[in-house]
């Protein structure tokens, strides 16, 4: 085998394709299908050795990784780097240059068997590029190999419910094919542990052998490897990339006599679910009956009358650039974007500045790649987001809380996206780059839903605590948050994660929290928390249950690359994938991972006090026992040492 590598003479530093291989490599040689099917990039280049591959998938910085990359960090790349490397490192083989310019390993991750075989080789293949679970082809983070076995039936039932995948970690290693089935066999993973950001790792006793509860992490495979935190623009831009090469290859095909028969099954009409609310009264539960009748002019109506209006008005009228002096765009979803209105000349945030998020309703042309929500879609949100915001106002007087987002004004407009605004997307986008689509592509028949939210500051991830204590604080102030919405709205989040926690000092000692008719006071430490971001949340008001279907989104549930992505499957799991169910039990399981986050990921400013050291064991403590409670109530109760 030749290992040469000749860098003066050949800018592409790579050996030959299957020049590592043996006769007998070259026959079972997977690859030139994997590449036809657009499956592995054209770009991979054979490793020196099987292992090696994994060096092979890291080293890439600039192509379309199956890792997908934060627009501003590489947290989750140096976190593979550090918990995937196994082979030989390049620079001991006496190897001074790196050959390898993918970031996708032709074998590492995946253990591809009986491809390439005899007549029906590219028929199987077209059957895993048809699965679901495509992006299965992914560098596991994890060690060990799993047998997994699709058939036609399993498939089917993968886009409908639970995985289909079975593990068979007490079998052989070695995949048997039954004539009618397709088996492929990959590298996965049997997670329990919740690995911190700085990749170390939190082993939830939840989550041991002889706990029922682990068949949440039996049935699971994670492939699709996410950044920790904000996860639906990533997943909605990595979706987006897989349609656009499956459509091209399925393109290639079709003209392909042989393969005309295969067709591809569409999956990105699921991107966070759909919203939904139906009837909670007694007669009507079982019909499981929408909350007002199927008529979109209804629909309109009542998300106007939410905004205080009896038909939408001019955007350029409601926000004339002399209204967003001090204005700069902050953020973006896919949902729309996000701008900070300030009072002040320096445009520093603070608390009487302004975040508005902007998200186009109704119009037929798709935005960032997605369809546009409907008023009948917005309608659960703008609700969720005006409840919740009037926990504060003491209207219900057993429950009352200022730990949600205040809604200053929810409005809808019409009309083309004001110049002033154009041109603020236009600054942002120079100086981060924005992957959202020019506001410029809507006309003047175009309806938005602007919702006008209080500053809330840094979110958890940013955040620099003092010390663990100050932690503890913000933790218990979460916990009293969710348990007053818990009582009033049978509230679950079922979204938390760190960039969905803010956090803004505060000069205010303590902060007061209404549970059940009780009142406690909570020492601030200096610090305030909120919560934000409902698009996955449940709660029941009025009779209606409002919820996010997310029944079908499997990539999200196959996604790695944090505890955050086990507690989805986890709520799976505990609502049996009925989303309309009340289970408080997901809010426990996001508690923990708020938990797991302050005692491995948060910064701390003071580590080396006694009061760090006795709050930081709290927290381990706590983390222990967590999952043993059953809702955010009890755990309230616990942290406040009430008896029930
Ligand atoms: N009330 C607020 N105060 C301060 N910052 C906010 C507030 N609301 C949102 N932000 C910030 O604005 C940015 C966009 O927030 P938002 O939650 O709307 O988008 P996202 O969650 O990234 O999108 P998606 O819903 O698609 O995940 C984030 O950086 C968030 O921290």
């Amino acid at each position: 085998m030749d290992t040469s590598l000749d860098k003066s003479s050949n800018s592409d530093n790579t050996l030959e394709d299957g020049a590592w291989m043996d006769s007998f490599d070259k026959l079972l040689e997977p690859r030139p299908k994997l590449r036809e099917l657009n499956i592995l990039k054209k770009e991979v280049h054979a490793s020196f050795n099987r292992d090696s591959s994994v060096e092979n998938s890291i080293n890439s910085k600039g192509s379309d990784s199956i890792y997908l990359k934060p627009i501003s960090s590489d947290i989750n790349e140096d976190k593979c780097r550090k918990s995937s490397i196994i082979s030989t490192p390049l620079i001991h083989r006496g190897i001074n240059v790196d050959p390898f310019k993918c970031s996708l390993s032709p074998i590492g991750a995946w253990r591809l068997m009986y491809f390439g075989k005899g007549k029906d080789a590219s028929k199987e293949e077209m059957i895993v590029g048809n699965q679901n679970k495509r992006h299965l082809l992914g560098p596991s983070m994890n060690s060990g190999i799993r047998t997994i076995e699709f058939d036609e039936s399993a498939r089917k039932a993968s886009f409908q419910n639970l995985p289909t995948i079975e593990s068979s970690s007490n079998s052989s290693n070695r995949c048997v094919r039954p004539n009618n089935s397709k088996h492929v066999c990959f590298e996965s993973a049997i997670d329990n542990t919740a690995k911190s950001s700085t990749g170390r790792t939190l082993i939830n006793p939840a989550y041991r052998e002889d706990d029922t509860r682990t068949d949440v992490i039996q049935k699971r495979v994670p492939s699709l490897t996410l950044q920790p935190g904000k996860w639906r623009k990533s997943i909605c831009l990595w979706r987006r990339n897989q349609v656009t090469k499956r459509s091209s290859s399925l393109a290639r095909r079709k003209s392909d006599k042989r393969n005309s028969s295969v067709e591809f099954i569409g999956f990105i009409d699921c991107v966070v679910g759909k919203r939904k609310s139906i009837y909670l009264k007694p007669e009507r539960v079982s019909e499981n009956l929408p909350c007002i009748p199927d008529n979109e002019d209804d629909w309109e109506r009542r998300v106007l009358k939410r905004c205080n209006q009896s038909f939408p008005l001019p955007f350029e009228e409601q926000y004339a650039t002399d209204n967003l002096m001090y204005c700069v765009k902050i953020g973006e979803g896919a949902y729309g974007e996000v701008f900070l209105k300030s009072t002040n000349r320096r445009k520093t945030p603070d608390a009487s500045s302004t975040v508005m998020k902007i998200i186009p309703i109704e119009g037929d042309i798709e935005v960032n790649g997605e369809k546009q929500k409907t008023f009948e879609e917005i309608l659960s949100e703008v609700v969720i987001s005006i409840e919740l915001a009037n926990l504060r106002k003491e209207i219900d007087s057993a429950n009352i809380t200022s730990g949600f987002v205040n809604v200053k004004k929810i409005a809808c407009v019409k009309g083309k996206y004001p110049q002033h605004l154009q041109k603020l997307w236009e600054s942002f986008d120079k100086e981060k780059g924005s992957e959202n689509d020019h506001p410029d592509i809507f006309d003047e028949t175009q309806i938005y839903i602007v919702l006008e939210l209080e500053f809330c500051g840094k979110d958890l991830e940013s955040f620099t605590f003092l010390n663990a204590e100050q932690a503890y604080f913000a933790l218990v102030q979460v916990v009293l948050t969710i348990a007053v919405a818990e009582n009033a709205y049978q509230f679950e989040h079922r979204d938390l994660h760190w960039g969905n926690i803010l956090i803004l000092n505060t000069t205010a000692k303590e902060v007061k929290f209404t549970l059940g008719n009780q009142t406690y006071a909570v020492p601030t430490k200096g610090i305030k928390t909120t919560l934000i971001d409902y698009t996955l949340s449940r709660m029941t008001f009025d009779n209606c249950c409002h919820y996010n279907d997310i029944s079908c989104d499997e990539d999200l549930f196959s996604a790695s690359g944090d505890y955050q992505f086990d507690i989805y499957r986890m709520m799976r799991e505990a609502l049996r994938n009925n989303w309309e169910t009340f289970e408080p039990r997901t809010n426990i399981f996001w508690i923990s991972y708020i938990i797991s986050k302050m005692i491995e990921g948060v910064k701390y400013k003071n580590t080396r006090t006694k009061i760090h050291t006795t709050y930081y064991s709290k927290l381990k403590n706590l983390f222990e026992i967590i999952l043993n409670l059953k809702s955010a109530i009890e755990c309230a109760r616990y942290l406040l040492d009430i008896k029930p």
